[in-house]
C-alpha cells in the first residue's frame, strides 16, 4: 500500500489540477493545493485532500465574494458519509479473493449493536468531512419477482458474491446510521442471525424507510461482500432489490377502514411514504363489498402519489377511482379524481392528456375554478411547446427565486438522427438565422447546489478520484425519479454511456420498475449539463440579469439532465450557444444553419488551448475532437501562438488605456500597428474563416473610441476588420447592412461588440440615416439574442444609447 502512495497522490493532484483549470480560482492557489498533495506531509493524504478541498472551496468563494466586498462566512459545508479510498478497493479485492469459498462467520448481535453505536459517535465527530463515493464494479439489479427466488438465511451467505436466484428476508437489528451516500446498519433474520447492511446512494430511499420502520423486507439476490474495515456486509445498490414483505405480526392486522384512516393521519402529518403503504394495505384488506371505500382509498393514494412524485401511478389510481357508480358522492369525487389524474399527466409533461382530463372535469362542473385555472396553464405550456412562445423576462425573474420553472420543452425545430461525427446527433429540421431559438428544453431532472438535500462527494471511479460535485446527489435523485415514473425511463436509459446495464427494457418485478443504478450513473457521467449559478453582483449572462437577489453562491455544482440536448455533439466552433434560464436550456444559433445540418454546441470552454480542450474532451467524453478549430490549431506552429500570447499583455494594456480615455495619438497609432502584427501571426491558409480572437480587446476598444469621437466611418472600418477576424463577413454601406459567417463560435463575440453596434445605429439615426439605423439595430438585436439567450435588457440597452 505504502509504495503506491506517491503515484496515487500524483493521480489525485492531476485530477485536482484539471478541475482547478475549469474553475475561476487563481492558478497559484491551485498549485498550492496540488503541491500539498504531492508532498503528502501526513500519512492520511486523502484526508488532507478533503481538507485542502474544503479550504480551497472557501478560498474560491472568498475570492469571488471579495470582489463584491461581502464576507465568506456564509459558506455552509455539507454533511458527510462514507470514506472509501482507492487503496481500500485494492485491499478489498485481495481480501475477497482469499475469502472465496470460506464459511460466513456468525456475528455476535451485541457486538454489532455496540459497534454501530461507536460508529455513530465517529460519524458525528467527522461531520465536516466531504463525502466519498466509490463506484464499484457494476452488477445487475435482480429482474425476477420475489416468489421466483429461493429463500435463504443469513447463515447461507458463504461466499463474497451476488447470490443470484436467492433472497433473504430480514428486519432491522439495532441502530442505523443514515447517510447521504451510504446508510449502514444491521439486520437479523428469523433465526436470530445478524449481519451488517450497507445501502448505497440509490437504494437508500427505499432501504432507509424499511430499516427505520423496523419492518420485514426482502433483499433480492443479496450481494455479500467485505467492507474496507474488513467487516462482512450485505451491500445494496439498486432500489428495486429491496421489497416489502407482509408482516405476520397480529398487531398489523387491521380492517380496510382502519388502514385507510391510518393512511389519512399519516398524510396529515406529511409522512407520505407511510401513508402510501397504509393505503395499499387498505386496498388489499378491502373485500368486494367495500367498493366505495376502495374508491376513496384509490383517490387518496393518487393524492399521496402526487406528493411523492409518483405521477404514473397517481394518474392510474385516480382514474381507477371513477369507475364505481355506487359511490354516493360520485359527482364531486369524480371531479377530484379527474383533477388529480390531470395534474399527474401535466407533471409528466403529457399536456394532451392533461388538457383532455381538465376538459372532462369542466364538463362535470363548468364552474370549477381550479380546473379552469389549470386548463389555462396547460394551454400556455402547449403554446410554448408548439410555438416557442415564452415570456423569458418573467421566467428569468422567477428563476432567481426558484430555478425549477413551470415551462414546456420546445423541440419541434430539431430532430435526432444519425450523425456523421459520432453516434446520434441533433439535426436542424428547418433553417435558422443568427440568434434564432433552436431548442428550449425543460430539464428532466436537476440538482441545484442550493437544494436542501444536495450534497458534495468526491467520486472514486475506476481507481480515479474525480471532482467533488453535486453529481452524486443528482444520481440519487434521478434513479428515484425514474423508478417512480416508469413512463419516463427512456429519458435516461437511451443515453450513451460506458456501461449498457439492463438497457432500455421496461422490467417490472414486485410492482416496481427495475432501474439499474450503475447504468444511470454511466449515462449521467457523459450526458449531464452543468448549470451556472447566478452570483450576487455578477453578470452571469453577457448582458442579462445581475443576480441581485441571490445572496450567496452555494458550494457545489448545479446539474441537469436534458435528454434532447444530450443528443447534441460537440464542436469547438459550434453553430449554437447554450444559455440557461433556471432549469431551461436554450440553444441559440450563432450563425445561419441550413435545414438538415447537424446542430453542435461546445462541451468545453473554447478559448482554452487545443491540448487542454482535447484532454478534457477525451477524459470525460472519450473522443478526440477533430473539429476545424482543433485541426487548425494542431497544424499551426507553436512559435506563432506563443508569440501571440506574448503580445496579449500589450493588447490588454493598450485596450485599457484607450477605453479609459488616457490614450493619445501615439497609443492609437501603436494600437493599429499591433492589431496588424497580431493578425499577421495567424496563418491565413490554416485559419481561413475560423475565429481569430487575439486582437479582439484592442479592436473593440478602438471601435468604441472612434464612435465616441463621432468618427462613424472609422468605427465601421474597425468593426469590419474585427468581424473579419472573427470569421464574419460584415458590410455596411448606404443601402444595406449584411453580416454572415461560415463557422460559429461560442465565446468570441463579446457584449461590447454588440453595444458598439447599437451605438453606431443610434449615431446613424441622429444623422438622418434611419433605414440604415434600423438595419444595424436589427442586426445587433440578433447578435444580442445569440449572445444573451433571452431578450431581457435589450430595450434598456437601446434606450441607453439613443
Ligand atoms: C452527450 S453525447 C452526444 C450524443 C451521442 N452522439 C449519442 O449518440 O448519444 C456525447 C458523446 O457523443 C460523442 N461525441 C460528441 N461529440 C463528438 C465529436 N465532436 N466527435 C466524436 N464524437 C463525439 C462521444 O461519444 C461523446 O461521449
Amino acid at each position: 500500500m505504502e509504495s503506491s502512495m506517491p503515484k496515487m497522490r500524483q493521480q489525485v493532484a492531476r485530477q485536482l489540477n484539471l478541475w482547478l483549470q475549469m474553475r475561476p480560482v487563481p492558478p497559484e492557489k491551485g498549485k498550492k493545493y496540488t503541491d500539498k498533495i504531492i508532498s503528502g506531509k501526513h500519512d492520511d493524504w486523502v484526508f488532507q485532500l478533503a481538507e485542502s478541498f474544503r479550504s480551497q472551496s472557501q478560498d474560491l468563494f472568498a475570492s469571488s465574494d471579495d470582489a463584491e466586498g461581502s464576507s465568506s462566512d456564509e459558506i455552509q459545508l455539507p454533511d458527510t458519509a462514507t470514506l472509501l479510498l482507492a487503496e481500500d478497493v485494492k485491499e478489498l479485492t485481495e481480501t475477497n479473493a482469499l475469502r472465496k469459498g470460506n464459511a460466513r462467520i456468525s456475528k455476535d448481535a451485541k457486538d454489532v449493536a455496540a459497534r454501530l453505536g461507536t460508529d455513530r459517535k465517529q460519524a458525528n465527530m467527522t461531520n465536516e468531512k466531504i463525502e466519498f463515493v466509490a463506484a464499484i464494479q457494476p452488477y445487475s439489479p435482480c429482474m425476477v419477482p420475489l416468489n421466483d427466488l429461493k429463500k435463504i438465511k443469513l447463515a447461507d451467505l458463504t461466499e463474497e458474491t451476488h447470490h443470484r436466484g436467492s433472497a433473504l428476508v430480514v428486519k432491522r437489528h439495532g441502530a442505523i446510521l443514515p447517510g447521504r451516500v451510504t446508510t449502514v446498519g444491521a439486520v437479523e433474520d428469523e433465526e436470530g442471525e445478524v449481519e451488517d447492511i450497507e445501502l448505497h446512494l440509490a437504494s437508500a430511499y427505499s432501504g432507509e424507510h424499511f430499516l427505520s420502520q423496523g419492518q420485514c423486507f426482502a433483499i433480492k439476490e443479496p450481494y455479500f461482500t467485505i467492507r474496507r474495515d474488513n467487516v462482512t456486509t450485505i451491500r445494496v445498490d439498486h432500489p428495486s432489490d429491496i421489497v416489502a414483505v407482509k408482516s405476520n405480526d397480529p398487531r398489523d392486522h387491521k380492517s380496510a377502514t382502519e388502514w385507510k384512516d391510518t393512511g389519512n393521519s399519516f398524510f396529515s402529518s406529511k409522512e407520505h411514504r407511510k401513508a402510501r403503504e397504509s393505503y395499499l394495505a387498505a386496498l388489499s384488506a378491502a373485500d368486494k363489498t367495500e367498493q366505495p371505500l376502495k374508491m376513496v382509498t384509490l383517490r387518496n393514494l393518487a393524492r399521496v402519489d402526487l406528493e411523492l412524485g409518483r405521477y404514473d401511478e397517481a394518474c392510474e389510481k385516480a382514474l381507477a377511482s371513477v369507475s364505481d357508480a355506487n359511490d354516493s358522492t360520485v359527482a364531486r369525487s369524480h371531479v377530484t379524481a379527474y383533477y388529480r389524474a390531470a395534474r399527474a399527466s401535466y407533471l409528466l409533461g403529457d399536456f394532451e392528456k392533461a388538457a383532455k382530463l381538465f376538459r372532462e372535469l369542466l364538463k362535470m362542473d363548468s364552474n370549477d375554478a381550479d380546473g379552469k385555472r389549470e386548463l389555462e396553464r396547460v394551454e400556455a405550456r402547449m403554446a410554448e411547446r408548439d410555438l416557442g412562445q415564452y415570456n423569458f423576462e418573467k421566467l428569468t425573474t422567477i428563476s432567481l427565486r426558484d430555478p425549477r420553472l413551470d415551462a414546456a420543452t420546445y423541440a419541434s425545430r430539431v430532430r435526432v438522427d444519425r450523425s456523421a461525427i459520432g453516434g446520434r446527433g441533433l439535426v436542424a429540421a428547418q433553417a435558422f438565422e443568427i440568434g434564432d431559438l433552436v431548442l428550449c428544453e425543460k430539464a428532466y431532472c436537476t440538482t441545484f447546489a442550493s437544494d436542501k438535500d444536495s450534497f458534495l462527494a468526491w467520486k472514486l471511479h475506476n481507481g480515479k478520484l474525480s471532482t467533488a460535485s453535486s453529481v452524486s446527489s443528482f444520481w440519487k435523485q434521478i434513479v428515484l425519479k425514474l423508478s417512480n415514473n416508469p413512463s419516463t425511463l427512456e429519458k435516461a436509459t437511451t443515453l450513451e454511456g460506458d456501461y449498457a446495464g439492463i438497457g432500455t427494457e421496461h422490467i417490472i418485478a414486485d410492482n416496481m420498475t427495475v432501474v439499474d443504478a450503475f447504468q444511470i450513473h454511466s449515462a449521467i457521467e457523459r450526458n449531464t449539463f452543468g448549470i451556472p449559478t447566478p452570483v450576487k453582483g455578477q453578470r452571469n449572462k453577457p448582458f442579462g440579469y445581475t443576480a441581485e437577489n441571490v445572496s450567496k453562491k452555494p458550494l457545489g455544482d448545479n446539474v441537469g439532465l436534458f435528454s434532447i440536448a444530450a443528443m447534441t455533439n460537440h464542436s469547438c466552433v459550434p453553430n449554437t450557444r447554450k444559455i440557461f434560464v433556471g432549469d431551461l436550456l436554450l440553444l441559440r444559433a450563432t450563425r445561419t444553419i441550413s435545414k438538415g445540418e447537424e446542430i453542435l454546441h461546445a462541451y468545453v470552454q473554447t478559448d482554452a488551448g487545443v491540448q487542454a480542450r482535447r484532454q478534457l474532451l477525451e477524459s470525460t467524453w472519450h473522443f478526440l475532437c477533430s473539429c476545424k478549430m482543433c485541426l487548425a490549431q494542431e497544424k499551426e506552429s507553436r512559435e506563432r501562438s506563443k508569440h501571440r500570447d506574448m503580445l496579449s499583455k500589450r493588447v490588454d494594456e493598450l485596450a485599457k488605456a484607450i477605453s479609459s480615455g488616457s490614450a493619445g495619438e501615439p497609443e492609437l497609432a501603436e494600437a493599429e500597428a499591433l492589431i496588424k502584427r497580431v493578425k499577421g501571426l495567424y496563418e491565413q491558409d490554416i485559419y481561413k474563416s475560423l475565429p481569430r480572437t487575439a486582437p479582439l480587446p484592442l479592436q473593440v476598444a478602438l471601435a468604441q473610441h472612434r464612435l465616441r469621437r463621432g468618427q462613424s466611418a472609422k468605427c465601421i472600418a474597425v468593426l469590419t476588420e474585427l468581424f473579419d477576424m472573427l470569421g464574419w463577413s460584415f458590410s455596411l454601406n448606404n443601402s444595406k447592412v449584411t453580416l454572415s459567417r461560415k463557422e460559429g463560435c461560442e465565446t468570441d463575440l463579446v457584449p461590447d461588440v454588440v453595444e458598439t453596434l447599437v451605438g453606431l445605429g443610434a449615431t446613424q439615426r441622429k444623422s438622418g440615416k434611419s433605414s440604415q439605423a434600423d438595419q444595424v439595430e436589427n442586426l445587433a438585436r440578433k447578435l444580442y439574442l445569440s449572445l444573451n439567450g433571452v431578450p431581457n435588457g435589450w430595450d434598456q440597452l437601446l434606450k441607453s444609447k439613443s
